[in-house]
């Protein structure tokens, strides 16, 4: 089915009415861009701040006559008569054909692969992770998931207790299972990422090794050799006295989901329980990494 889009600049402020405006003139969907460079980092929990400068997608049937909904919306005040718009046709293709082509297995570290089900396994007999994008954060193709595979590659996890804080599908948790860790413990505040974590791995069969919970439910004297964080500065801070607690004297810790101004800022805290080494940086993100006082 072909599709035709309108797109408006407006400002955050009137970016939800003129979205219930457009579905009301039959839209089929909205979406919002950024409509200057100005990211959006950590907003708070159940909030979805949009960007001053926001860019509303309003898509429609191709066959639809777009102008009669022109005309309607010149006539509100915070838009105006000519106000600046865009209509594109959208070219027909087969979306999730082409969603499915640009995931491709990736390699993190020495041994380490994560590779999408419908994909051939490039090397059977390197550490391989099956894992497909779901509703939960973590396919490896973020910085910040990358930067903690590649550190849980690069330690000997054999027989080793792990714990992965905030473990979005359990890309993390079922990686250091496969790398040898012998139990580990996935936490999360979001149930779909407890779901996601436990079909995942069940697909890697390690459905054994793996225990997942909310953090109201995880056990309170857990402990681990291991834990790895990848979450966001904020709640990483907030949460540094518990994720001390949870590993052993001598254990490792990596944090990750900071940006690379936060990290100095995060480590500097840490190192009230660890002794911080330094950052590794991908892009604009940063991991730490550090040993249990
Ligand atoms: C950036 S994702 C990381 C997912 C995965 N571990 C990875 O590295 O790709 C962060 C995850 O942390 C969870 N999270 C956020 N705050 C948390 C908290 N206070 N306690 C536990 N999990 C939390 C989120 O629900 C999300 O699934």
């Amino acid at each position: 089915m072909a599709w035709i889009q309108l797109r408006i600049h407006t400002h955050r402020d009137h970016a939800d009415m003129l979205g219930d405006l457009l579905m009301d003139q039959g839209s089929v969907s909205i979406t919002y861009e950024d409509g200057q460079d100005e990211p959006i980092f950590e907003p708070k929990l159940g909030e979805t701040p949009l960007w001053q400068d926001t860019i509303l997608i309003a898509l429609f049937d191709a066959d639809t006559d777009l102008a009669p909904t022109i005309e309607f919306l010149e006539t509100m005040p915070f838009l105006g008569k000519g106000f600046t718009h865009k209509i594109e046709q959208v070219e027909d293709k087969d979306w999730v054909r082409e969603w499915m082509d640009s995931f491709h297995p990736i390699q993190f570290g020495q041994r380490l692969w994560i590779c999408p089900s419908w994909r051939e396994i490039p090397d059977p007999a390197a550490v391989n992770v099956i894992l497909d994008p779901g509703l939960a954060f973590g396919t490896g193709t973020h910085p910040t998931t990358a930067l903690c595979l590649e550190w849980l590659d690069s330690l000997d996890l054999t027989d080793q207790e792990v714990i992965d804080f905030g473990c979005g599908s359990g890309i993390l948790a079922i990686a250091a299972i496969k790398l040898g860790a012998k139990k580990v413990t996935g936490v999360d505040i979001d149930y779909q990422a407890i779901d996601a974590s436990k079909a995942n791995a069940e697909r890697n069969n390690v459905v054994e090794q793996l225990s997942l919970y909310l953090p109201e439910n995880q056990p309170a004297n857990l402990q681990a050799d291991v834990l790895v964080a990848n979450i966001l500065a904020g709640p990483l801070k907030e949460l540094a006295p518990l994720i001390a607690e949870k590993v052993k004297t001598g254990g490792k810790l990596a944090l990750s989901g900071l940006l690379q101004e936060q990290a100095q800022d995060v480590s500097d805290f840490y190192s009230q329980w660890f002794d911080m080494e330094p950052a590794c940086h991908k892009e604009d993100w940063s991991r730490l990494s550090g040993i249990r006082k």
